[in-house]
């Protein structure tokens, strides 16, 4: 596994002609290693396409280091850029153009084989409405043609901005299959997104930006397994009762009007023991376990529980940048919004 693209400390402020600088990118740290499909999370406005620019060179950073494929970046990505494909603001295509001739015109223009274009139109899936004009085009064909221009030069490395953007259900399907058969084709995939949903399913990697600082990184299951605070749902008849029982055993149950949730429980069969014993046979012990949605939510604050705050959460030692090479990184850069920062236990 090599480094694709590495991003330490960016900055970005914007002046804005009211109100003064607007600080978009605060220190941003950003990894991504061959072979991943990294998801880069963040809510509307939290610095994914500034930091996407600034690789890209479509807007100057502050201050930072950025690197792609081991080349500094934006300086010298004109040495790379034949190796990198990227899609970060939405190619306007003309609508009397077919599909074919606007991936032709592309190819000619980027010096790429023209018979390249089949290639990429079966790739994307457009290959039998190749022939058809843009302008009747679905939103979510128009994004397969843009993926399809910047795959015309078999990129070893795709950016993609909001690919899901606008896009139906059955749209983000075929976006989520496409990227899916690239990173198996072994293309490596950054992909910004504020759809949690579709990151857990799409990507093996995630980034999760908030205020223009990294909150979290790491492997999917590595982040969701960081958060799981062993959080269990209980059905049973008489909760008054049962919450009382549970609460002797020594476990921290919270009441809710239907069930009860008991947490941090290291051995869940504790839970069907204590109240069976006492005569209280439990209809549902279920697992909590934590989605990328709750672990946004809690990152950016605007969840239960605010980061930091938690027992999973100690003093960081360093900020993610002392770890082995091939180390799956696992630690954790706290908001703005949350109250320190510490790192995600194995
Ligand atoms: N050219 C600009 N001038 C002034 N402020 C800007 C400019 N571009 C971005 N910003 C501000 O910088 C912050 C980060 O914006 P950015 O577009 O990077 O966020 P984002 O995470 O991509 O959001 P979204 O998901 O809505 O696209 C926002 O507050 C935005 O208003």
């Amino acid at each position: 596994m090599s480094t694709v693209i590495e991003i330490s400390g960016l900055r970005k402020t914007f002046r804005r002609l009211r109100g003064g600088a607007h600080v978009a990118l605060d220190g941003f740290d950003l990894l991504v290693e061959s072979g991943q499909i990294h998801g880069f999370l963040g809510p509307n406005g939290s610095g994914k396409t500034t930091t996407l620019r600034a690789l890209l060179g479509l807007v100057r950073a502050d201050s930072g280091r950025m690197t792609v494929f081991g080349e500094p970046a934006p300086e010298r990505l004109p040495q790379v850029a034949g190796r990198v494909g990227a899609i970060v603001e939405s190619p306007q295509f003309f609508g009397n153009f077919t599909g074919r001739r606007t991936l032709r015109l592309l190819a000619v223009a980027g010096g790429v084989p023209t018979s390249r274009v089949d290639a990429v139109l079966e790739q994307v899936g457009l290959a039998d409405r190749a022939d058809e004009r843009v302008r009747s085009y679905s939103l979510g064909m128009k994004q397969r043609l843009a993926v399809a221009s910047a795959l015309l030069k078999e990129p070893e490395l795709l950016i993609l901005d909001e690919p899901a953007n606008g896009l139906d259900p059955a749209g983000i399907r075929e976006m989520r299959d496409l990227m899916r058969d690239l990173a198996a084709a072994g293309v490596t995939v950054l992909v910004s997104s504020h759809i949690l949903a579709e990151i857990q399913l799409i990507c093996d990697h995630v980034t999760i930006i908030s205020r223009g600082r990294r909150v979290v990184a790491g492997r999917v299951d590595e982040v969701l397994a960081g958060f799981d605070h062993g959080e269990y749902r209980v059905r049973v008849a008489e909760l008054d009762r049962a919450a009382e029982l549970l609460g002797a055993a020594g476990l921290t149950v919270v009441g809710h009007p239907d069930h009860l949730v008991v947490q941090q429980v290291a051995d869940p069969t504790a839970i069907a023991r204590t109240l069976g014993e006492q005569g209280l046979w439990v209809r549902e012990v279920t697992p909590l376990t934590p989605d990328l949605e709750s672990v946004f939510l809690e990152l950016t604050g605007t969840g239960h529980r605010s980061a930091g705050t938690g027992p999973e959460h100690t003093a960081p030692p360093d900020r993610g940048t002392g770890r082995d090479a091939g180390e799956p990184e696992r630690v954790i850069e706290l908001g703005p919004t949350a109250t320190g920062s510490g790192e995600v236990p194995a």
